[in-house]
């Protein structure tokens, strides 16, 4: 027997891979943002047009400050391929000088709604735990590893089936929202898929020892429990009826 003989034929970073693959897919099966109560009353028809009014105005905040996280995940990577796969994120969130991106599209749901959008930009309405944990994120790319920066975004895997979801939902209980309001929505079923899968092949290949593996998991954890608290600050403000001070109060609470 040489050698060579003990090399195992089958790759075992492959199989690694493919185990922290599924272990991510189950943190998103228990913990991702669809299975939150507020979703559930949003997309089912059980929300007044101020609660809509109310997670479209806090969703701004997160919207609007994507481009900024992406723009500090983009300054982690001294890797010139890495920044071109990644910088598209910021023009499709803040389009171009020529092209509308998705934040003009987030504005046109929130006017849609009825809300002033100088009122919606000034981000003056929204929760303090929705700026906590929007704050939170971008932070968090910006202090720990790069791979952990990407892991973070991973959260994307699970969106599209949401967006299916709440576009069908909305269309189909609300009055007062048409499919004009929602392109936002339509767009990312695009877009999410092709970051989603860029983001998981980065990290099943980068992750390459227990405790890479275990950090990218941690930081999709992380990432759930961002998206997580702010559907509770919503709905202990909108649903349970306790603003706090200074927060958007809609005409019908
Ligand atoms: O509607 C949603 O439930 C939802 C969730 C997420 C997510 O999972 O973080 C994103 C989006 N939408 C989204 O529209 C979006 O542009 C986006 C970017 C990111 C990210 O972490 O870089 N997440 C999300």
């Amino acid at each position: 027997m040489s050698a060579f003989d003990a090399i195992p034929t089958q790759d075992p970073p492959l199989l690694d891979a493919d185990a922290l693959e599924q272990r991510l897919r189950d943190i998103g099966a228990k913990r991702y943002h669809n299975l939150h109560p507020f979703h559930e009353m949003l997309h089912n028809g059980q929300m007044n047009k101020g609660q809509v009014q109310a997670w479209a105005l806090n969703r701004y905040y997160y919207q609007s400050s994507i481009p900024i996280k992406d723009a500090v995940v983009l300054s982690r990577f001294r890797d010139r391929q890495t920044r071109i796969a990644w910088r598209h994120r910021i023009e499709d969130h803040d389009g171009n000088t020529d092209s509308e991106g998705g934040i003009e599209r987030w504005l046109q749901l929130t006017t849609g709604l009825g809300l002033d959008p100088a009122y919606v930009e000034s981000t003056q309405g929204i929760l303090p735990a929705t700026r906590f944990a929007v704050d939170a994120y971008v932070d968090f790319v910006g202090r720990r590893s790069p791979l952990e920066a990407i892991a973070s975004s991973l959260t994307e895997l699970f969106a599209p089936s949401i967006h299916e979801q709440r576009i069908a939902g909305m269309l189909e209980h609300y009055d007062f929202i048409n499919p004009g309001v929602m392109t936002y929505f339509q767009r990312r079923l695009e877009q999410a898929p092709r970051d989603a899968n860029f983001a998981l092949d980065y990290v099943r290949t980068h992750a390459t020892t227990p405790a890479a593996r275990e950090a990218v998991c941690q930081a999709l954890i992380f990432k759930t429990n961002v998206l997580w608290v702010q559907l509770d600050a919503l709905y202990h403000a909108y649903v349970s009826g306790f603003p706090p001070p200074g927060a958007f109060r809609p005409e019908r609470l």
